[in-house]
């Protein structure tokens, strides 16, 4: 079982949800800078997703937590991320690092809530890579 407290977003809305979970990945950074991570190697991720609105859906839920897990565990547990369409070896903006994965996780979230009825916003995606090192992303806030 995960049991983390995660730094918290400001925002006005009534109902606050998060849903924890882990996946194992493999990727590599393509630019020098990155040293031995430019090797291809794995993690297991952890990552927190917080999502907030005002209304419910038609079952009671804000969004149901396991299509919040399926959306992202599904697509990238056991895979290759620099062989996702998402991340192209294009540049520093698209590589695989924990900050561009944590805005990629946004951006798949985003994507789908703003398909549903209630229309929740996702406030804030928290990545952790390795034992020492997290990425906490959180869209600019135009949208709340
Ligand atoms: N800003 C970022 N820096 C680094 C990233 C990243 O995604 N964003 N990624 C890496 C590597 O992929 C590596 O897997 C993680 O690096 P690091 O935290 O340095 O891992 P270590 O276990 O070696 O760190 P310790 O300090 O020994 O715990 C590199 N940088
Ligand atoms: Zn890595």
């Amino acid at each position: 079982m995960i049991q983390q407290i995660y730094p918290s977003p400001d925002h006005p809305f009534s109902y606050e949800l998060n849903k924890d979970f882990h996946f194992a990945a493999a990727h590599s950074i393509p630019h020098e800078a990155a040293g031995k991570c430019q090797q291809v190697h794995g993690h297991t991720y952890f990552a927190n997703v917080t999502i907030a609105g005002d209304e419910l859906d038609e079952s009671g839920f804000l969004v149901n937590f396991k299509t919040i897990k399926n959306l992202l565990h599904d697509r990238f547990d056991h895979k290759v991320l620099n062989e996702d369409e998402r991340f192209p070896s294009e540049s520093g903006n698209t590589f695989p690092t924990t900050e561009v994965v944590a805005r990629v996780m946004y951006e798949i979230i985003q994507e789908y809530l703003d398909k549903t009825m209630n229309k929740p916003t996702c406030l804030q995606i928290y990545l952790r890579e390795t034992p020492t090192s997290y990425v906490i992303y959180r869209p600019k806030t135009g949208r709340v």
